[in-house]
């Protein structure tokens, strides 16, 4: 199944996100306040587009259950994955709503964000998007595992709640969003199949780049020139 052959492929990739500097240092506990407070400004954006992405691809779909399923992610995104964001908004002992007051579509968000509207604005086929946006639960959900698996938090270690959420709340989600592509690739010529692969592999390093934008305090060089 392309899933499984996508999850082994894209392995290596998610191990070098969670050596990277963002993860080791939720991991370490001794992350840059500055570093989790960008991160949130730019994902309450990101998980935003991500459920209106949802709405779109509803009037894609003549499959009820997965109108029903893109309507508990919409709920998800928009309340449940909260949870997560309030525990970094803990960490760093700042109220949330102050923190993602002025956020903004930073570089590297905006080219993620637009790798998967481009693919649900212009294909009918909803596997595509789905594949631009799969590695969103799926990244985490390793990055999760990875984190409980590795080490022993302390019970009042300040990211070991958030690891925990993406390890457990992710599997339904994931679980969906391959069998729309698995079942997608059986009525696809290679070509097509090859774009799903493509859409793939590229979220899942825009999920490297998110976070390394986080970690870099990543801007737009040019915001606050007048044109
Ligand atoms: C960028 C990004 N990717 C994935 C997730 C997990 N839903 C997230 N919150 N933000």
């Amino acid at each position: 199944m392309l899933s499984e052959i996508l999850k082994k492929e894209t392995e290596p990739m998610i191990e070098a996100i969670y050596t990277d500097a963002f993860i080791q240092g939720l991991v370490h506990g001794d992350i840059d306040d500055d570093a989790v407070m960008h991160y949130l400004r730019a994902d309450a954006l990101y998980l935003e587009e991500f459920a209106k992405l949802y709405a779109m691809l509803m009037s894609k779909t003549d499959s009820k259950e997965t109108v029903r399923f893109m309507m508990g992610q919409m709920t998800f995104l928009l309340d449940g994955e909260s949870e997560a964001h309030a525990v970094l908004a803990r960490a760093v002992n700042r109220p949330y709503e102050d923190i993602i007051e002025n956020g903004e579509w930073y570089p590297s968000a905006d080219h993620y964000i637009k790798h998967m509207y481009f693919n649900a604005c212009t294909r009918e086929d909803i596997a595509y998007a789905i594949s631009a946006m799969a590695p969103c639960p799926y990244v985490y959900r390793r990055l999760g595992q990875m984190a409980m698996e590795r080490n022993t938090f302390a019970a009042d270690h300040p990211y070991r709640k958030w690891f925990e959420f993406y390890a457990n709340d992710m599997n339904d989600t994931v679980d969906v969003m391959f069998s729309i592509i698995d079942d997608a690739v059986m009525h696809m010529a290679e070509k097509e199949v090859d774009v799903l692969k493509k859409n793939y592999v590229e979220s899942t390093e825009h999920e490297r780049r998110f976070f390394n934008m986080a970690a870099t305090k990543e801007r737009w060089d040019g915001v606050g020139i007048n044109v």
